[in-house]
């Protein structure tokens, strides 16, 4: 046994995160954590890599009990960790991010070759290729991934923790980095895997544990269980499949024509986009992030300015309007990126929940106190939104709850127009059902909705038609229910539609 953690336990105020945890790993184990939304895993890998300190619990690698006070602790004893957003330097190179903080020196300053040469040998070494040189602004979300694993092992790094590593990649990166961590298991790394994908995890796991509000529900071997049974030591529930109603288009609620915006360093180009979202529609858009879909989502949320096109909501132009004018014309936006333009993490889970919308819920500039207190506690309930109060700071909640206070925001203003962009990014298999149905609801309630998403399995559940983009342009439309994984993924690396 490499690792134990001992009756660990957290608590935050009235919050307990982690009640009294047993968790243990071996030495080339992978062991995967589940658990709801809040459920408290981010917590506890936090703890074991010295960001916070255990209310009480105690922590042995190699059989030597630890206190670890800061990250640079944890990483003396050999533990590395990647979160779930990267941490990485945009303008500084690949192999500057790895060797930083051990930077290879000659006489005078940092040695730019030798750092190059390290982050060859150990790419080498571990079979993950990325290029030295290359800036990690200008490289892929998966070789990002990558060089966050390489930035870890370069530190000497024999456990690793990966929070929620797949979330923002392709497929096809998820099965090159799953094929990674496997090979180095079998080197003799030893890996600690967050995850919501249960498939993922029951592809690559060897066992596997379940918190449920901060405790242990069991732990068990990937051999002896599957994805329903452990969806249901999650959530406590089976899952149910959802019914999907016979799509009844209405009259076009948003039209974008000849969408152009030139690229340049930031932003990749759009070329004369075309398409149109109706009553009562789901309009899904895949492609491989990077593709022009966040600058589409932008020109039509009037958040960017295209050079060329138009966006008509409800048939009138919205071209030089402010985002505030869209909104209150009819849009509701989940943003792709809930950090950046979703939330304000320093302010309160009710302040969040009136944000962009507050105009609507006051009275002779005064804003109605109890109105809005039950109108988001409502939602608290409704999407099981683990929050110590409704007065608690967004930073503190876990991401999958500020995703869900998010969703529940923009759903709740009942606009005629959605744009949902990742809306389930980050989310548990509950929670995901429970998005998914109120996104249909909604479709049956003759909204329309323009769904963006990088996961194709959501995009095949809730579309109408599916349209795929590749570098800025719309390459192909399908409909949803003749459409396949094959077909899509195809289109989405440049290729024709077949079939
Ligand atoms: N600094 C903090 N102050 C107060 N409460 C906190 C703090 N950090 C975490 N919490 C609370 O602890 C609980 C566990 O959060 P944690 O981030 O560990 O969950 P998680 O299982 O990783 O969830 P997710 O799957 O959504 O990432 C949540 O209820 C969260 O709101």
């Amino acid at each position: 046994m490499l690792l134990q953690l001992d009756k660990i336990t957290k608590s935050y105020g009235a919050v307990t995160a982690n009640r009294e945890v047993d968790f243990s790993l071996r030495a080339g184990e992978i062991h995967a954590l589940v658990g709801e939304n809040g459920a408290g895993k981010t917590t506890l890998m936090r703890i074991l890599y010295g960001m916070e300190t255990p209310t009480s619990g105690s922590i042995t690698v190699q059989g030597e009990e630890k206190f670890f006070s800061s990250p640079t602790d944890a990483i003396r004893s050999k533990i590395g960790m990647v979160h779930q957003h990267f941490m990485l330097f945009p303008s500084f190179t690949v192999a500057e991010n790895i060797v930083i903080g051990r930077e290879p020196s000659k006489a005078v300053g940092f040695d730019r070759k030798e750092a190059a040469a390290q982050t060859e040998a150990l790419a080498r070494q571990y079979g993950m290729p990325v290029d030295p040189w290359q800036k990690v602004e200008n490289c892929s979300l998966g070789m990002q991934q990558r060089v966050e694993i390489l930035k870890v092992l370069h530190q000497g790094a024999e456990i690793i923790i990966l929070d929620e590593p797949t979330a923002v990649l392709t497929p096809l990166e998820v099965k090159e980095l799953l094929v990674a961590i496997k090979a180095l298991s079998a080197k003799g790394k030893s890996f600690i895997l967050i995850s919501h994908k249960l498939q993922e995890i029951m592809e690559v796991a060897d066992r596997i544990t379940v918190l449920r509000d901060g405790r242990v529900t069991g732990t068990v071997n990937a051999e002896d269980t599957n994805v329903e049974e452990l969806s249901r030591l999650m959530v406590g529930r089976d899952l149910v499949d959802m019914i999907r109603e016979t799509p009844k288009p209405g009259k076009t609620v948003l039209e974008v024509k000849g969408l152009t915006i030139r690229g340049n360093q930031l932003n990749p180009a759009l070329n004369d986009v075309n398409l149109h979202v109706r009553e009562g529609e789901i309009v899904g858009i895949a492609g491989i992030s990077g593709n022009g879909q966040s600058e589409l989502l932008q020109a039509v949320s009037g958040l960017l300015k295209p050079d060329e096109g138009d966006v008509l909501l409800l048939g009138e132009s919205m071209k030089g309007q402010s985002v505030r004018t869209i909104r209150e014309r009819g849009m509701a936006h989940i943003p792709e990126d809930r950090y950046q333009w979703g939330v304000a993490k320093g302010a309160s889970v009710l302040e969040n929940g009136l944000m962009g919308h507050y105009r609507k819920y006051q009275r002779n500039g005064i804003l109605r106190g109890s109105a809005i207190r039950k109108l988001v506690s409502g939602w608290v309930q409704l999407f099981g939104i683990k929050t110590g109060s409704i007065y608690t700071k967004a930073q503190n909640l876990s991401g999958g709850n500020l995703q869900k206070l998010i969703v529940a925001r923009e759903l709740a203003q009942k606009t005629p127009f959605l744009i949902a962009a990742e809306p389930t990014r980050g989310v548990d298999v509950g929670a995901m059902e429970i998005i998914h149905g109120e996104l249909l609801k909604k479709r049956a309630e003759q909204g329309a909705i323009l769904l963006v998403s990088s996961e194709l399995t959501e995009i095949l559940k809730l579309s109408d038609r599916i349209l795929v983009m590749n570098e800025g342009r719309i390459v192909g439309e399908l409909p949803a229910e003749s459409a396949t994984e094959q077909q899509i993924s195809l289109l989405m690396a440049g290729g024709k539609a077949v079939g």
